[in-house]
């Protein structure tokens, strides 16, 4: 059998940017309304300084407004809470984006509630994460949305395709899971607590992997043809002392199996950066009452 095509999240996610970038430029001519991302970093975690970069790179590239907010590991509660009311209120801000995970003397959820749903680009608030599950128009989570993409494109209509999820995290796999039942798929949501988690990916033509655990998801568990979208981003070490990006599925068993597959990096990763941008554009246009930007 000839290996899975590979489908490239980078070329993808930079035509998408690209497109974002035009309806960008439109709105500054048109409507002299730029787009402004607001993202709070709160302490000093190496890998979020690297997403905080890249994705304020991105937004910048797009023709958007970026406010980076890096705040010690020590900030008091309150005064996170205090910044983002000061980001709702400032019309220049149309997203704003908290880097999760926050230090342990800080409640996520408190954090979450207190960012304006209508600014609320992560898709995290509970107003959004309701209308998604009610059907109505919401701001959807980044990495399920861009993971969404990437199946549309390469599969076209999914209706009636037997999808699983692995993971069942709020800001992966139960949003996922969401998307994937609007698109009239046939959704198991797998878990720690699922008994023979193998069968049950053999039944999937799409698996969903979004575990946290390096290379998880085997070959062997891979429906011959199944198009596979691995969403875990993992470091581990090598024995030379250098690390390495690895996703939650076996990448080199599983490619001899699917049909297509993400690979890591290169894969989801980047369309979480521009389905932000893409999310941040669209509530810039709700917040000023233009007309919905389609993708
Ligand atoms: N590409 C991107 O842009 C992004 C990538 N990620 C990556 O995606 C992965 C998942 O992230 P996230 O959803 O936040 O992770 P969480 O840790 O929040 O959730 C992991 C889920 O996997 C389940 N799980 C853990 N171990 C097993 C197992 N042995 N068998 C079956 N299920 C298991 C857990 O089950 P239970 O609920 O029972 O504990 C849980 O539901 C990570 O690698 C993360 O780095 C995350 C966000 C964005
Ligand atoms: N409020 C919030 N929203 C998030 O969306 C959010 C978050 N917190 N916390 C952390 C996770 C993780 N995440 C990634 C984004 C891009 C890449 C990405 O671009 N990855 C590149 C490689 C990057 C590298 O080399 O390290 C790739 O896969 O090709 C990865 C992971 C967003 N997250
Ligand atoms: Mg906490």
């Amino acid at each position: 059998m000839t290996d899975a095509k590979l489908i490239d999240g980078t070329v993808f996610s930079g035509k998408l940017r690209e497109t974002i970038a035009s309806r960008v430029a439109e709105m500054k001519g048109k409507h002299r309304i730029t787009p402004g991302l607001a993202v709070v970093l709160v302490g000093e975690d190496p890998a979020s300084q690297v997403y905080v970069r890249t994705k304020g790179k991105r937004t910048v590239e797009t023709g958007m407004n970026s406010f980076e907010h890096k705040l010690p590991a020590d900030t008091p509660e309150d005064s996170l809470l205090l910044l983002i009311d000061s980001l709702n209120k400032d019309p220049a801000v149309h997203g704003i984006l908290v880097q999760l995970p926050v230090p342990k003397h800080i409640d996520t959820q408190k954090v979450i509630e207190a960012i304006d749903p209508a600014k609320d680009v992560d898709g995290f608030h509970p107003v959004n994460v309701g209308r998604l599950a009610a059907g109505m128009d919401a701001l959807v989570p980044c990495t399920p949305l861009g993971s969404l993409l990437l199946l549309k494109d390469n599969l076209g209509k999914l209706g009636g395709l037997d999808a699983v999820v692995i993971g069942r995290s709020n800001i992966v796999g139960k949003p996922m899971a969401q998307l994937l039942i609007r698109e009239s798929c046939t959704v198991t949501i797998a878990h720690s607590q699922t008994r023979d988690l193998p069968s049950v990916v053999r039944r999937a033509d799409i698996v969903i992997a979004a575990v946290g655990r390096p290379e998880m998801i085997k070959g062997d568990w891979i429906k011959p043809g199944a198009t596979v979208i691995d969403v875990g981003i993992n470091r581990i070490d090598l024995p030379d002392g250098k690390t390495r990006l690895v996703g939650d599925v076996d990448f080199a068993s599983a490619v001899k199996v699917a049909g297509a597959i993400t690979p890591v990096p290169g894969g989801v990763g980047p369309m979480t950066i521009a389905c932000l941008l893409r999310n941040t554009l669209v509530a810039c246009a709700r917040q000023h009452n233009l007309p919905e930007v389609e993708f």
